[in-house]
């Protein structure tokens, strides 16, 4: 072999060192954010407006400033765990294990509703009614041991924990068990059915809790292909907004202590990407347009569908870092910012000021 030939037996060996080299930062990530700016990149039907993006970054600065948004503002609700012990944080794990699709077509009369302390709730806040309201009746819905039990834990059950007080049942009930007995097996198999394991697995990074749980948990691994991309899109909603509702109920100390909390994003449900478009923020191109407004199924893991939510996360993280940029000393991070979004599209919609339809993907993932 001449001097100037290449020893491609040694490039090999090298090559094959560099691919095991673990990476230097021992720090994980979750890929959610580099997944959601691939979609941003390759979208057609979805589109940011980066003049309301910097408009809405002043707007949405000036709000949370306004009414004080921090972690504390969690409990604040009147549904929430007001303690910071073990049996906040099993309702937490409990409640985010199945805090997707309350959707309904019904009319607000007819919908799907919990009626408990003298109030009708409704979307995400029946769930959170639901749960206290079946602990009050003395059953342990927030127990991993009893989601395990096949002769307590039926579908029955959860018919009469999330009865209506209305016609209509909660959607995805056999769904949900399926939840609640996959998630009692794993704590059993793999932590020893305590969540203080599961959490102290996490060494204190909140990007581990969420690589954890979609790790082990089938439920929450809320990752799709996406436009023929080798690797899948992580969007890791429900895994993302447990960490987030732990950090924000603990105010970010004991369980809820995490080194990296500001490495989770918004929660790409179906309310932000409405408050989003409402905005001005997310534009949808004309057929998508119309599609969400006739409230038509977008199928879940859909092309469209990984648009709205990829954009959505992405756009979430523009205006954080507008309001980074304006305001270095803030503490405002992607999770406070999305609770402020939903607060916001939710006060809209009660004052009948909705000026789109969330769009209609029925799924376990949000
Ligand atoms: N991105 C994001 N999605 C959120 C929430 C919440 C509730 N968070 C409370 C806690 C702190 C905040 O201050 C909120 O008060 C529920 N959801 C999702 O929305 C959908 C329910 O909608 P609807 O059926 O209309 O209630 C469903 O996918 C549910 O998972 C959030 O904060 N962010």
């Amino acid at each position: 072999m001449s001097d100037d030939e290449p020893d491609l037996e040694l490039l090999a060996l090298l090559r094959q060192h560099l691919r095991g080299k673990q990476t230097t930062s021992e720090e994980p990530e979750t890929g959610v954010l580099e997944g959601a700016e691939y979609v941003y990149n390759n979208a057609i039907d979805c589109a940011l407006d980066m003049r309301s993006c910097k408009n809405a970054a002043i707007a949405i600065y000036e709000q949370m400033q306004l009414k004080s948004y921090s972690p504390a503002t969690w409990a604040t609700h009147e549904l929430h765990p007001k303690t910071k012990d073990e049996a906040a944080l099993a309702f937490i794990f409990t409640m985010d294990l199945l805090n997707f699709s309350f959707w309904s077509e019904k009319s607000d009369a007819d919908r799907f509703a919990i009626f408990y302390k003298d109030k009708r709730w409704t979307g995400y806040w029946s769930l959170v009614a639901a749960l206290q309201r079946a602990l009050e009746e003395g059953i342990p819905i927030t127990d991993s041991h009893f989601w395990q039990d096949q002769e307590e834990c039926t579908l029955d059950t959860l018919k009469r924990v999330f009865r209506s007080c209305t016609d209509e049942e909660m959607p995805l009930l056999e769904e949900r068990l399926s939840c609640l007995r996959e998630a009692g097996t794993v704590l059993y198999e793999k932590y020893q059915c305590s969540l203080a394991n599961l959490i102290k697995a996490a060494d204190g990074s909140a990007a581990a809790l969420v690589n954890l749980l979609a790790r082990d948990f089938d439920c929450f691994r809320d990752e799709h292909r996406y436009e023929g991309r080798r690797k899948p899109i992580r969007v890791l909603k429900r895994a993302q907004i447990f960490v987030a509702d732990v950090w924000a109920c603990f105010e970010g100390e004991g369980y809820g202590e995490f080194r990296d909390i500001d490495k989770i994003t918004m929660f790409a449900d179906y309310r932000i990407p409405q408050i989003l478009n409402s905005l001005g923020c997310l534009g949808f191109s004309p057929l998508l347009d119309a599609t969400v407004r006739d409230k038509k199924d977008i199928p879940s893991g859909s092309n469209w569908e990984m648009q709205l939510r990829g954009c959505s996360i992405w756009c979430v993280e523009l205006i954080r870092r507008e309001i980074k940029r304006q305001h270095p000393e803030s503490k405002i991070n992607a999770i406070l910012m999305d609770f402020f979004l939903y607060d916001l599209i939710k006060e809209m919609e009660a004052a009948g000021q909705e000026t789109i339809p969330h769009h209609r993907t029925r799924s376990i993932w949000y």
